[in-house]
């Protein structure tokens, strides 16, 4: 398996089963995507989160009572149109349902109740997994067990929490000194040396929980340092 970044703005997440698995989906894909769940009944997580909906620039949750068997499955995907279907109800027959019917059409399932494929050597082409994640900034690390773990990724997750704390403003700090480096025509070679001795530089590091300018007084001291030598 090999882990990717995707962009689901402007996109479209189908999650099938509205219960906990269900709502911690959803929540975390209506960062960027409008979501559909359907369900016949729904989490007090996915309640709160489609009534307020309408904040903080998201596209949108809707709630749609209904309990699809695995005939109708197809259906649903069809009329939805998503870019993922989560497969997150209580029924196994239900979520192999979708887990089939999104590979028949293309379509990107995250099947919340197996951590295999059948042959549980693996997953189906199309079949993807949720890592778990933890953001600074622009900075984003995912991590996964390759399913033999979820509760092992949580935790490692939370060990991440700290070890990432200050990166995204170092990420926000070093991407404009590559611009300027690059803007002032110094040559490749001192221009990457420059920029690795920055992000490996304790003493910027520091700075930089002191706020930004401090940050970057260091680092200039850094890179002035290559560019003289
Ligand atoms: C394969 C995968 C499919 C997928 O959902 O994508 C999957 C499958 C299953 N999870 C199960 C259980 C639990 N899952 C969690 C938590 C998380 N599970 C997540 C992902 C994944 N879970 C994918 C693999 C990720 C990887 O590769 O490591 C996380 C990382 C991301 C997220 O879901 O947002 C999120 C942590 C988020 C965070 O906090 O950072 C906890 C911990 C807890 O709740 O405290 C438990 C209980 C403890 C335990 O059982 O380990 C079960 C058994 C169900 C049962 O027993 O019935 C299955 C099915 C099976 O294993 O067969
Ligand atoms: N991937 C993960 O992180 C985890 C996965 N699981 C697995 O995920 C599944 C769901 O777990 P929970 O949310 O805790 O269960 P839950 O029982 O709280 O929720 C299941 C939801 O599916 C709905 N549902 C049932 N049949 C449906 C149908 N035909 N169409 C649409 N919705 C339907 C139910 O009404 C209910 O709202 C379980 O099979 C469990 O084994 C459990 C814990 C963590």
């Amino acid at each position: 398996m090999i882990p990717l970044y995707h962009d689901f703005t402007d996109e479209t997440v189908l999650v099938v089963g509205g219960g906990a698995v269900g709502a911690r989906k959803a929540s975390r894909f209506a960062d960027e995507a409008r979501i559909v769940a359907v369900s016949p009944a729904f989490d007090d997580r996915l309640l709160e989160l489609a009534a307020d909906d309408n904040g903080g620039g998201r596209s949108g949750v809707d709630l749609v009572r209904a309990a699809p068997d695995a005939d109708a499955v197809g259906d649903w995907i069809d009329r939805v149109a998503p870019a993922l279907v989560v497969a997150a109800t209580d029924d196994a027959a239900v979520n192999a349902a979708i887990e089939a019917a999104a590979g028949e059409r293309g379509i990107m399932v995250n099947r919340t109740d197996v951590s295999a494929g059948p042959e549980s050597d693996g997953r189906d082409a199309n079949s993807v997994i949720v890592p778990a994640t933890v953001d600074d900034g622009s900075v984003r690390v995912a991590l996964s067990t390759g399913g033999a773990s979820p509760a092992l990724a949580k935790a490692l997750r939370e060990r991440i929490e700290t070890e990432i704390e200050g990166a995204g403003a170092m990420a926000s700090l070093s991407g404009q000194l590559r611009a300027e480096l690059k803007a002032r025509g110094i040559a490749p070679e001192r221009r990457r040396e420059a920029i690795r001795r920055v992000v490996r530089s304790d003493g910027v590091w520091k700075a930089l929980q002191k706020g930004r300018s401090y940050g970057r007084e260091e680092a200039d001291s850094v890179i002035e340092e290559v560019l003289t030598r």
